[in-house]
C-alpha cells in the first residue's frame, strides 16, 4: 500500500490539480493506495509521524514542494522503516534538482509506480536550543533564511506562483534584503575542534545537496550519500559584489571569489552577535544566534531515476 501526502496548497493551488492526475492514473492502474490532504502547515508531519509510528516498513509519497519534504521527513518515526518517493509540484524544488528527480508530475508517477533505483540519503539534523529540526536539502543563517521568511508572507510570492514565475519572486526579494542586510561576525566550530572566524558574514548554509532557493548551487560538492553536510559562508565583501555573485551561484561559479568560503564537515555549531533568521529547506524557523548541525545516525531509502 502506498501512502500519498499531498499538500494541495503547494505552487498556489497547483496541488490539488495536478493530484487530480495523479488519481485518475492511479484508478486507472488499480493502484492500492491512500491519500491524506495537507490542512495546515506542520500538517504533514503529524500525518506522517502517525503512520509510521508503528514501526512497520511504510512507502510514502509527498507531493508538494520541498516544504511539504520538510514536513514528512520531520514526521518519520524510523527513517530506516521508509522508502520515500517525491512528485515535485514547488516553486523551489531544490530536492527534485539535486536528486535528478523529474520535473514533470505525470513522468514522476510512472517511474514512482515501478521504482528500480533508490539512494539511501542523509538526513540533516539542525539543533537550536533545546529542539531539533530536520533538513533534507539545507539550513541556513543569516541572509539566505531572510529571503525564506519573507517569502513565507509574501503576497508577491502568490501572484507570480500563479503567472509561473514564481522564481522572480525570490530574486525580487533577495535583492531587497541584501540591501537591508547588515552583515555579523561569525563564528564557527567544526567537528568539535577548529574554531574559524568570519567577519561581516552576511549568511552560512549547510547544505546536504548542491541546490537551495530555487536553484543556486551553493555548495557544488554536496552530495546526500557522503555522511557529511557541507557549508558556504559569505562575508567580508560589499553589498554590490554579493548582489554579483548570487546569479553566478546559479552555475557554481561564485566559488573562486574571495569572501566566499566553503567547508566539509560532519557537525558544525553556528555562533552570531545577535539572534538572526534561521530555515530548514525553505521554511523559516525563529531567530537563533547559536546552533548546530549534524547528520541522523540513520539514512532515508528515496525513490530515484538513476
Ligand atoms: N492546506 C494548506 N494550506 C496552506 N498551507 C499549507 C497547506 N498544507 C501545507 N501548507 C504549508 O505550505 C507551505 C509550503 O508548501 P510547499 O513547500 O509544499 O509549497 P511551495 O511553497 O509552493 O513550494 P517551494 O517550497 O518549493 O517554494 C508549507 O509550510 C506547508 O506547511
Amino acid at each position: 500500500m502506498i501512502t500519498f501526502i499531498v499538500n494541495p496548497n503547494a505552487r498556489s493551488g497547483l496541488g490539488s490539480r495536478i493530484w487530480k492526475q495523479i488519481q485518475q492514473i492511479l484508478q486507472e492502474r488499480k493502484v492500492q493506495h491512500q491519500v491524506f490532504f495537507t490542512k495546515y502547515q506542520h500538517h504533514a508531519s503529524r500525518i506522517v509521524s502517525q503512520i509510521t509510528s508503528d514501526g512497520d516498513s511504510h512507502t510514502l509519497i509527498a507531493l508538494g514542494g520541498d516544504g511539504t519534504i520538510n514536513e514528512v521527513i520531520n514526521g518519520i518515526t524510523f527513517l530506516d522503516r521508509v522508502t520515500l518517493g517525491y512528485i515535485p509540484i514547488g516553486s523551489g524544488n531544490d530536492f527534485a534538482r539535486s536528486l535528478k528527480l523529474p520535473s514533470d508530475p505525470v513522468t514522476a508517477i510512472e517511474y514512482l509506480l515501478k521504482p528500480s533505483h533508490f539512494t539511501n540519503m542523509d538526513v540533516g539534523v539542525l539543533w537550536h536550543g533545546n529542539k531539533k529540526r530536520r533538513f533534507a536539502v539545507s539550513t541556513g543563517i543569516g541572509f539566505d533564511a531572510s529571503v525564506c521568511h519573507e517569502m513565507a508572507v509574501s503576497p508577491l510570492k502568490l501572484l507570480l506562483n500563479k503567472l509561473k514565475l514564481g522564481k522572480l519572486a525570490y530574486a525580487g526579494i533577495a535583492v531587497r534584503r541584501i540591501a537591508a542586510l547588515i552583515p555579523q561576525d561569525v563564528e564557527l566550530v567544526v567537528d568539535g575542534h577548529k574554531t574559524l572566524g568570519y567577519k561581516n558574514a552576511f549568511f552560512v548554509a549547510v547544505m546536504n545537496q548542491p541546490y537551495e532557493g530555487g536553484g543556486l548551487k551553493f555548495c557544488p560538492k554536496a552530495n546526500s550519500h557522503d555522511r557529511r553536510l557541507n557549508a558556504l559562508i559569505v562575508s567580508d565583501m560589499s553589498k554590490l559584489k554579493a548582489l554579483f555573485l548570487l546569479p553566478l551561484s546559479f552555475h557554481g561559479l561564485h566559488t573562486p571569489f574571495r569572501g566566499v568560503s566553503l567547508l566539509s564537515f560532519q557537525n558544525l555549531e553556528i555562533r552570531t552577535q545577535t539572534p538572526l533568521p534561521l530555515h530548514t529547506d525553505g521554511e523559516p524557523v525563529f531567530l537563533q544566534k547559536q546552533i548546530k548541525v549534524s547528520l541522523e545516525p540513520e539514512t532515508l531509502r528515496v525513490m530515484t531515476l538513476v
